[in-house]
């Protein structure tokens, strides 16, 4: 059984399932500019580094398809375009899937070969060339994303040679699967793939609040696909690993990326540091699964990622469906009820850092890496050409 479909697309057609909505209602928006896409990323109404790439290219291709550019001649077209990209590109500003699709897009439109062609003819071959890009973003990640799941298992195993008698639990933040890619997920990925390989004994998911991609977006996927699951609050964590790591063979946190920079460090969802801090105390392994697209090595260290900043309401309010006298979920009535003193100051980050000295393996489609000698994370090997 597949998982949610997070995007929908056709060329000339984009719909994109409404997360704000999940678990209780499945509802697609017709996604058919940049500024709808600006906005349905802002809002988090479709979130996760690489699903985020891939609906700001699409929409950008939906729109340029349905003839939004009035431009001619090729100085002007290319103009037109970039301007589309970097108003996409300011929505969210951590992940950097992101960045690094509106270059490949701006990349693709400036290397197509329009010598000898009429204005008509250049136009019309950057827009199919750029359309054809944002494209291949969408149908490369699904098989990026599985061949990540077979790279962490493969890891997995040779850390703790995993048999039927010694199958492995693990735990993993925020919500990194269907509904943050175009399918199959990072570091649910890994755990689809763990299961399918019949080495997973359990995972649990964390709430992750404020958001809840964990309670409201993992915990449904799990459920979806009937993969054994728990959910426990993030301020949980702690006591799950003293109290129960022997006797549910707690073996790794997988988490997925926004940001792995040079060094290793990593950008994340918000209780990501807190979770490898308390992997490294109980013996844990810490994982992190990402795309290479997620990877920054233009950027040295953790300290020099911007970490966005969500608004207070979603700390001092939180939306949901009504549960009906016989417990059955009344979808639709949503309701929004404030959990704190509205005046209460709030301090919101969406994402933090969590150091390499704390991760114990960055997996990738290209392959796992880990620390080398001196400590560090190298990419040179998984990405020369990123080091040219
Ligand atoms: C494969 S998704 C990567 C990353 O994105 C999520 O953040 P958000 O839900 O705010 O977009 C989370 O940090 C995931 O680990």
């Amino acid at each position: 059984m597949s998982a949610l479909e997070a995007i929908k697309y056709s060329r000339g057609k984009l719909e994109v399932l409404d997360q704000l909505r999940l678990p209780h209602e499945h509802h697609y928006d017709e996604v058919s500019t940049s500024e709808e896409a600006f906005d349905c990323i802002k809002a988090m109404r479709v979130r996760g580094a690489p699903a985020i790439a891939i609906v700001a290219a699409l929409a950008a291709s939906v729109e340029l398809h349905n003839g939004s550019c009035t431009a001619t001649g090729t100085e002007d077209v290319i103009k037109y375009i970039d301007s589309r990209l970097d108003y996409l590109y300011e929505s969210r500003p951590t992940a950097v899937d992101l960045g690094n699709a509106v270059r490949l897009l701006k990349k693709t439109v400036r290397g197509v070969k329009t010598e000898g062609l009429t204005d008509a003819e250049a136009k019309e071959a950057i827009i199919k060339a750029f359309i054809e890009a944002s494209e291949e973003i969408l149908a490369k990640d699904l098989k990026t994303n599985k061949s990540i799941g077979a790279f962490g298992a493969k890891w997995l195993q040779e850390q703790y040679k995993i048999t039927d008698d010694s199958k492995i639990t693990v735990m993993t933040h925020c919500n990194t699967g269907s509904l943050a890619t175009s399918g199959h997920g990072t570091a649910l990925g890994i755990i689809r793939t763990l299961r399918d390989e019949g080495l997973l004994r359990h995972a649990y998911c964390t709430e992750t609040r404020p958001y809840n991609q964990g309670s409201r977006l993992t915990a449904f996927e799990l459920v979806h696909e009937g993969i054994p699951a728990t959910l426990v609050t993030d301020s949980m964590a702690a006591a799950l690993f003293r109290l129960r790591k022997a006797e549910e063979n707690i073996a790794a946190v997988i988490v997925g990326a926004d940001r792995v920079v040079r060094n290793g460090d990593t950008a994340n969802k918000i209780g990501t540091y807190q979770l490898a801090v308390l992997a490294k105390h109980h013996g844990i392994k810490f994982m992190v699964a990402a795309p290479t697209t997620s990877i920054d090595v233009d950027t040295e260290t953790g300290d020099d990622i911007e970490i966005e900043q969500r608004k207070r309401e979603e700390l001092t309010q939180i939306s949901g469906a009504v549960v009906n006298a016989d417990g059955s979920i009344d979808t639709s009535k949503s309701v929004r009820v404030a959990i704190a003193d509205q005046r209460i100051g709030v301090w919101n980050p969406g994402f933090d850092v969590t150091p390499h000295e704390y991760i114990d393996a960055i997996v990738t489609e290209k392959g796992t890496v880990v620390k080398g000698e001196d400590g560090k994370f190298h990419f040179e090997d998984l990405m020369p050409e990123r080091f040219q």
